[in-house]
């Protein structure tokens, strides 16, 4: 190939992002194609009168030294913070200070800071549902929901989780084959305003059983304003069972749960909005890194080929990127 090979990106969550930020830097020119209305993915929130609410990520960690390096640059940027909550566990003994010395980050001033970041000036198809993917003359053609038609590109990442990826690569076993054992559990997420600060000692919470993954005060975030706010999870195992159930329903059994936890009733939320995550977490480990079908040039990249994590996703689209430059 004479000119460096044109790129659409199907996903623009950390993985699509990462992979675009590092194909950018190579020279190549990338177009991201979302079906939601921008970029983030799983790393959202939510804007509301009261401020923000992250209804996916609650924090990141950075193990690997390469998202070391990456997540010391963001900060630099200003794109996210160290956060620092006074951690509690709640377990049979009941309830009790977890402090560690792990540091964690969050974007700033919301987690969707950090995708509005990193996707800086790149292209963006938003609101753009990837329908499907035509091998025409060694490119690739992409239709979305809508019948509209956009290409040629010379490669394609699909970035996106494995059950919606699985459509669009059905005919290319070497990624389909994969994807189709790589199961995504579902999850709940219920965003609570209070009209006054709760006057808890903690800010957040490893529950980990029952309805109930995890609470977080997200108002104790770096530079979230000052209404008293908090994200709650529910584990995998409850959001299965209780899927297509009503968001009020699920927002009544989280702050019941919540209550257990507290260990005393809690005032009557001001606002309360409960999110279904259909796709949240993979139900077990891979480390594929990314997939390949060089042949093709289409890649698939995303949290579930490498372990379910922020730092995942930004790792694992690294892997696609570097995968598709060797053959460039
Ligand atoms: C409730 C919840 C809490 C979490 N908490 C944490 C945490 O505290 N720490 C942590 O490290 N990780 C956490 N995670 C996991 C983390 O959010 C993910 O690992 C990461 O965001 C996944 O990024 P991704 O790019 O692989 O996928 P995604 O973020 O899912 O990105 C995929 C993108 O593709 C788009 N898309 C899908 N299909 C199509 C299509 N056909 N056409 C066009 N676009 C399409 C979607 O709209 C989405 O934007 C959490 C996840 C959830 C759901
Ligand atoms: N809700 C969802 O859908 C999720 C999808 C994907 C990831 N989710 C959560 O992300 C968190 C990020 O994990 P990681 O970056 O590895 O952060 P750590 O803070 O290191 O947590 C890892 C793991 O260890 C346990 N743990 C850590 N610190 C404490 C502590 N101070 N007290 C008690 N427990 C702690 C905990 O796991 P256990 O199974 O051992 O309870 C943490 O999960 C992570 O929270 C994912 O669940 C959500």
């Amino acid at each position: 190939m004479s000119q460096a090979p044109s790129v659409a990106i199907i996903g623009a969550g950390m993985s699509g992002l990462s992979a675009a930020t590092r194909l950018q830097q190579a020279g190549l020119q990338v177009t991201l194609f979302d079906k939601s209305r921008g970029s983030g993915g799983r790393m959202s929130s939510k804007r509301t009168d009261l401020g923000t609410f992250d209804m996916g990520t609650q924090y990141f960690t950075a193990r690997d030294p390469d998202f070391v390096a990456a997540v010391a640059q963001w900060r630099a940027e200003g794109w996210v913070a160290e956060w620092q909550p006074r951690l509690f566990r709640y377990d049979e003994q009941g309830l009790a200070a977890s402090l560690d010395q792990q540091q964690r980050f969050v974007g700033s001033p919301r987690m969707t800071a950090l995708s509005r970041g990193l996707l800086g000036n790149l292209p963006l198809h938003s609101s753009t549902r990837v329908e499907q993917l035509q091998r025409i003359d060694q490119q690739w053609q992409l239709r979305d929901s809508a019948g509209e038609q956009y290409g040629p590109f010379d490669r394609v990442i699909v970035a996106i989780p494995p059950a919606q990826a699985l459509p669009l690569i059905n005919d290319i076993t070497a990624l389909a084959a994969p994807a189709a054992r790589s199961e995504m559990e579902p999850g709940w997420a219920v965003a609570l305003g209070f009209s006054a600060p709760l006057e808890l000692p903690y800010d957040a919470v490893f529950v980990r059983q029952g309805p109930l993954d995890w609470i977080a005060r997200d108002a104790s975030k770096p530079n979230r304003g000052s209404a008293e706010t908090w994200v709650l999870q529910s584990t995998p195992s409850w959001a299965a069972a209780h899927l297509e159930s009503e968001p009020h329903a699920v927002v009544a059994e989280l702050v019941s749960a919540m209550q257990a936890v507290v260990g005393a009733p809690l005032p009557a939320p001001t606002f309360q909005h409960a999110h279904r995550w259909l796709y949240a977490r993979p139900a077990a480990l891979s480390d594929w890194g990314a997939l390949a079908a060089p042949a093709q040039g289409v890649y698939l990249c995303g949290d579930w080929c490498l372990g379910g994590r922020l730092e995942a996703a930004w790792l694992s689209g690294q892997h696609a990127a570097k995968a598709l430059l060797e053959t460039a």
